[in-house]
């Protein structure tokens, strides 16, 4: 019985190959055409079925909510101009994760800090990625700087040479003297300027600018050309900023690009030229200081400063990755501008904080006097010591912070957070002012408490590993400055509310207001009148 089946199967199986072997062979041309088309209609539903079923398994979760904005343009026309304030109030409306449509562009914000770990910590190589609007990468030269430029070796490469030879111990402790004689430099300054009002901002820019710019050319900018070059960068820089804010619609709807309908591609270029009248120069007196073996005023004789190192690499043939000038421009924009405007915004808010509440100012000069003693001048190794300062510092970063928005993220895949698809090259904020304010993370939240620092200070740090906090972000594309940030900001502040005592201008007011840009400032610059505190100023003569 079973060999009579077994023989029936085998007669149909070699007439069916006879068959399919006479179509082959072009004997019957309907029934080929037929059997080819059966094929590729059954192959067809295995492949549809096939990449079903694997993206069912891979996402199988709902995109975020949000609201649902108009057709084609989407969520544009609501855009307001504080956008750290609006995702917060959409968070309110929608919960800690939400999406937002703009035409083909899709944009997700997080805002709490179990979804911050979850992006930033078990999902960062995903989440390494940039997503440049095009005004950036206008102003990088392509996305050819570190903040920008995609996750891969190139980026790895800019980060390393700049961490290793311009934030290493050894070359922070090289370049304290550089930055010390900038510190005294404005101190001296601002003792001609006792009695008067002064705009902080603008003294704070100019002192940070000149100590970054020291730093990488090894105090060789003599200090008259670099307060004039400052004060061209910082209107440069603000402008720059300004614009990489400005929604473009050229992001939002790629077809539109070529024609760069809102001219920010045009205008970002300009700037850049600007940029290239500051930095060209200074290049060349690099290449010739290099060419002519000049020494540079860093501690270690010897030493090369950082221009010197990104020069050596760009006429190394050898180099995996081989650099361009105009790579080393980015890089020097992306450390300048970045270094800059984040350190004296940050110095802005705290004097601002101090003023509005004279009673922690008051707390701040006494471990001043304490710790320094008023016959003394700050130095950076005090920096440890003062703890008070410290918790003010890390107050005003947590109401305040620089980059409220971080850098947005791009997925290189689609993946589930939250419990929700975010779907692969997705915008993704991380919204850390609002999450710096959650009650459920903080009590008081809107209250200035320097004191919340003080209890477990080994918790507070800036490295990124507390989600509550994140004023440098975390995860692989942390800031890559912070040792030198934490030290300009420190010494910086020390060294003001030590020498100085500080008063608001006679019927003024402290306003707290924020303008948000990529770098968030204060809606109104700070004024403020210094006097004397210090026993003698001849100290920093
Ligand atoms: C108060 C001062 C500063 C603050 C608050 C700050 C904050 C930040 C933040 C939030 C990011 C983005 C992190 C992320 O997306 O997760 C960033 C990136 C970066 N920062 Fe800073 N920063 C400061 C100072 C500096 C300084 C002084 C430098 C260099 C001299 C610097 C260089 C950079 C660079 C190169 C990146 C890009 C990192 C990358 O994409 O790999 N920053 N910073």
């Amino acid at each position: 019985m079973i060999s009579d089946v077994l023989h029936k199967l085998l007669s149909t199986i070699s007439n069916q190959w006879t068959w399919w072997w006479d179509v082959i062979n072009e004997k019957d041309e309907l029934a080929r055409a037929v059997l080819t088309i059966s094929i590729m209609l059954l192959l067809s539903i295995f492949f549809y079925l096939w990449t079903f079923l694997k993206s069912r398994n891979q996402i199988s979760a709902p995109l975020p909510p949000g609201p649902c904005g108009l057709p084609i343009v989407g969520y544009l026309p609501f855009l307001g101009t504080n956008l750290h304030q609006q995702f917060a109030e959409l968070a309110h409306q929608y919960g800690p994760i939400y999406q937002l449509w703009f035409g083909k562009k899709l944009w997700v914000v997080l805002s709490s800090p179990s979804l911050a770990k979850e992006v930033v910590r078990d999902l960062d190589t995903v989440f390494a990625n940039r997503d440049p609007p095009i005004a950036a990468l206008a102003a990088t030269y392509g996305g050819f700087d570190i903040a920008f430029a995609p996750y891969g070796p190139y980026w790895r490469t800019m980060r390393k040479v700049f961490v290793r030879e311009m934030l290493s111990n050894t070359s922070l402790e090289d370049t304290y003297s550089l930055r010390r004689d900038e510190v005294k430099k404005t101190i001296r300054d601002l003792h001609s300027k006792i009695g008067t009002a002064v705009e902080i901002s603008e003294i704070t820019f100019l002192m940070e600018f000149n100590l970054i710019m020291s730093m990488l050319w090894g105090g060789t900018v003599d200090s008259q050309r670099a307060d004039s070059v400052g004060t061209e960068f910082r209107a440069v820089t603000s402008k720059i900023i300004e614009l990489l804010a400005k929604p473009n619609v050229s992001d939002f709807f790629p077809i539109l690009a070529r024609f760069d309908v809102q001219g920010v591609e045009r205008e970002m270029k300009r700037l850049l030229q600007r940029v290239d009248r500051i930095f060209d120069p200074l290049l060349e007196s690099g290449m010739s200081r290099r060419e002519g073996g000049q020494e540079n005023g860093m501690k270690s004789k010897g030493k090369k400063d950082f221009i010197q190192i990104l020069l050596e690499l760009k006429e190394r043939e050898d180099a995996a990755i081989p650099i361009t000038l105009q790579q080393i421009k980015a890089l020097l924009l992306d450390i300048v501008s970045g270094g800059t405007d984040t350190t004296a915004t940050m110095v802005e808010w705290v004097m601002a904080e101090l003023l509005h509440k004279p009673e922690v100012m008051k707390k701040v000069q006494e471990e001043l006097s304490d710790i320094v003693g008023l016959d003394n001048i700050v130095e950076e190794s005090h920096m440890p010591k003062l703890h008070y300062l410290d918790a003010v510092l890390k107050e005003t970063f947590r109401l305040h912070p620089a980059l409220p928005l971080l850098v947005p993220k791009r997925p290189n895949q689609s993946s589930i957070v939250g419990g929700y698809n975010i779907p692969k090259d997705t915008r993704v904020f991380l919204n850390i002012w609002a999450i710096h304010r959650d009650p459920e993370a903080w009590d008081d939240p809107s209250e200035f408490k320097p004191e919340r620092f003080l209890s477990d200070a080994s918790e507070w740090d800036y490295n990124g590993n507390n989600f509550q906090f994140l004023p440098f972000g975390s995860g692989r594309r942390i800031c890559a400055g912070i040792p030198l940030a934490e030290k300009m900001v420190m010494y910086v502040l020390a060294s003001l509310l030590h020498s100085f005592d500080w008063k608001v201008p006679e019927g003024e007011e402290i306003d707290l207001s924020e303008k948000f840009g990529i770098v968030m400032k204060k809606s109104k610059p700070l004024i403020a009148i210094p006097t004397q505190r210090l026993s003698s100023l001849k100290l920093y003569a």
